[in-house]
């Protein structure tokens, strides 16, 4: 069973999530929105390299290979990680509303085991909007695009500004991140201003 949570029901003034009219075309890769982000970044060994397109409306598809570093059992994800793969995915779709936003909360099932060197193929969309409230789904399959689901999510993004980063974040980090034109560059297709 899945988005269980009363939290995760949309109120009744909830609106349908509008596309931004700048947002990557259908079909075109998102790239990382942070170098060193577990989920997206090239700058982490270990981390999921996640690839993220944008689709048609406020939907998303992406493709996650599991690797030995992703195990949770012998020969098999953990599911950590298929839940970080899950919130990367769920959060990719900001990219499309051009509004920056954080998980406030993810229910996640796990529906069949996820063997290391299996990819993942995930999809997700935004099915509504309440103020600054972002309820969203996805689902990850195996074997192919239209493969069993082996995994899905709902999640609750929640609206913050760039200050959350900047009051939050390890300065040494924010920091880096300001001074990178290329950093300053992708938080500008979320309309930051840092
Ligand atoms: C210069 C540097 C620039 C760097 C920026 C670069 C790029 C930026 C661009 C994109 C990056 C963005 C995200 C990363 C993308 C993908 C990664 C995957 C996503 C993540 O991995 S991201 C990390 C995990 N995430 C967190 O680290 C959040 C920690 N958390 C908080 O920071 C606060 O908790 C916050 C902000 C969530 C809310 O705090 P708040 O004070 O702003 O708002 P408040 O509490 O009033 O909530 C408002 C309404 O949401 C409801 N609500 C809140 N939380 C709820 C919950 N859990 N369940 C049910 N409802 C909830 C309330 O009930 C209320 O509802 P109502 O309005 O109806 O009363």
């Amino acid at each position: 069973m899945s988005g269980t949570s009363s939290t995760l029901r949309p109120p009744s003034d909830a609106v349908a999530p509008v596309r931004h009219p700048d947002a990557p075309a259908p079909g075109e890769l998102l790239g990382a929105h942070y170098e060193h982000c577990f989920g997206c970044g090239g700058g982490q060994v270990h981390g999921l390299r996640l690839a993220a397109r944008a689709g048609e409306g406020v939907r998303i598809t992406a493709e996650f290979t599991v690797q030995t570093a992703h195990q949770g059992a012998p020969g098999l994800a953990h599911g950590g990680v298929l839940a970080s793969a899950l919130d990367e995915t769920l959060g990719s779709l900001n990219w499309l509303l051009r509004t920056i936003a954080v998980t406030g909360r993810l229910e996640t099932d796990f529906v069949r085991p996820v063997p290391v060197d299996t990819v993942l193929h995930l999809e997700a969309e935004v099915t509504a909007v309440a103020g600054r409230k972002i309820y969203s789904t996805a689902t990850g399959r195996i074997g192919g695009p239209d493969g069993p689901v082996a995994v899905r999510a709902d999640a609750l993004f929640i609206e913050v500004k760039v200050d959350h980063f900047v009051d939050n974040g390890r300065q040494e980090e924010i920091q880096a991140a300001m001074n990178d034109p290329d950093q300053i560059r992708r938080a500008r297709a979320f309309e930051v201003n840092p």
